[in-house]
């Protein structure tokens, strides 16, 4: 496709107005310091801080568990229904105004549950929000159920159990928090039960940890993505192997500097990752503790690494490519993608 020349301060708009799909979002890291404070409040929680400034002033990361520990006390807000929807109601507002046609989003109920609030309660509200955004916006969203790495197999199974009576309200299974020293090999035998289910089965491989859990990602539990896996250009191996088999990575860049896994933007492999060949994919993450939601992370991230329409093309194309949805659908929104760019002129 001829793709025109856009001048590079008209960028962030095309960025901003292409249809596209986010496939790594963590519902929990959408959970904005005012929401937490208008939650703690309404449901009698005391927070270790005095206001949003003092708890924003804490995102101040230096790796994955720095933030994980946060992200967790963050989370200690969510007890009921309605807090899980109204989470989820304000990521997809932000999301529907950034274009994203179609999310795939993460939810680990293991913070939750451990808390006393039931599966349910979890299921049910963000499960209400994606169906009320859909009405009201037209986005399309799915729930991907995260195990906790941190935590054993047995607990796994265990909430595995918990969430099967609402088996129809989630797509598939993910694996995230501390990855050093919680390899994929860990959750093998709960994964291929998930598999025998028929959920899609994901994992966060190769963030802060080596191509060897990628590898095992890919072998063991036999995931259809790699989540982060900005790891890969260590492995030329494993590069080829995921060139040629298109797994996707759904790569987060924000995240990415936050958790200091690049020093900044202008370091970021993506550029790498896109000229291999491999299905890369751009994700926000945790939007309300990295800084940014989708586009931010397209915008920045163009105007660092200098990319143009060309990758803004292909990566919208990759979200689509790497989607779980059906052929008919992901075809339809390939089309629309393809429409939106060769209706580009010069000007635009
Ligand atoms: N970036 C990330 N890596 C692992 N687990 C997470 N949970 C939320 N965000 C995460
Ligand atoms: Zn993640």
């Amino acid at each position: 496709m001829h793709l025109p020349h856009i001048a590079p301060d008209r960028l962030p708009s095309v960025l901003h107005r292409m249809p596209k799909a986010e496939l790594h979002i963590h519902i929990e890291g959408s959970l904005e310091p005012e929401l937490i404070f208008k939650l703690a409040q309404r449901n009698g929680v005391r927070l270790p801080y005095p206001d949003v400034q003092a708890l924003r002033a804490a995102y101040a990361f230096t790796d994955l568990q720095s933030f994980l520990d946060i992200y967790y006390a963050g989370a200690s807000v969510l007890l009921k229904e309605e807090d899980f929807f109204d989470m989820a109601w304000a990521y997809l507002e932000k999301a529907a105004a950034d274009n994203v046609v179609h999310a795939e989003i993460f939810f680990d109920p293991q913070t939750h549950t451990a808390r006393g609030v039931s599966m349910g309660t979890v299921i049910r509200g963000l499960h209400h929000a994606c169906q009320r955004a859909h009405q009201e916006w037209g986005i399309s969203a799915r729930l991907i159920l995260c195990f906790l790495r941190h935590l054993s197999e047995a607990e796994a199974f265990e909430t595995l159990e918990a969430a099967l009576p609402y088996r129809e309200h989630f797509i598939g299974v993910g694996l995230d928090s501390s990855e050093v020293g919680h390899p994929p090999e860990k959750f093998a035998r709960v994964f291929a039960r998930c598999r025998e289910l028929g959920l899609h089965v994901v994992a966060h491989a190769g963030e802060e940890g080596p191509p060897a859990y990628i590898w095992q990602a890919l072998d063991v539990l036999r995931v259809q993505r790699i989540d982060h896996g900005v790891q890969a250009t260590c492995d030329p191996a494993l590069m080829q192997r995921l060139a040629q088999t298109r797994v996707p990575l759904t790569v987060c860049p924000l995240s990415n500097v936050k958790l200091c896994v690049f020093p900044d933007l202008r370091r970021h492999n993506l550029r790498q990752l896109l000229d291999a060949g491999l299905c890369v994919t751009i994700n926000s993450d945790d939007p309300a503790y990295f800084g940014g939601y989708l586009n931010d992370n397209f915008v920045q991230l163009f105007a660092a690494l200098d990319l143009g329409p060309r990758e803004a093309y292909q990566l919208a194309l990759n979200s689509f490519e790497a989607s779980f949805v059906d052929e008919a659908t992901r075809r339809g929104w390939q089309r629309q993608l393809k429409d939106f760019f060769e209706g580009l002129r010069e000007h635009d």
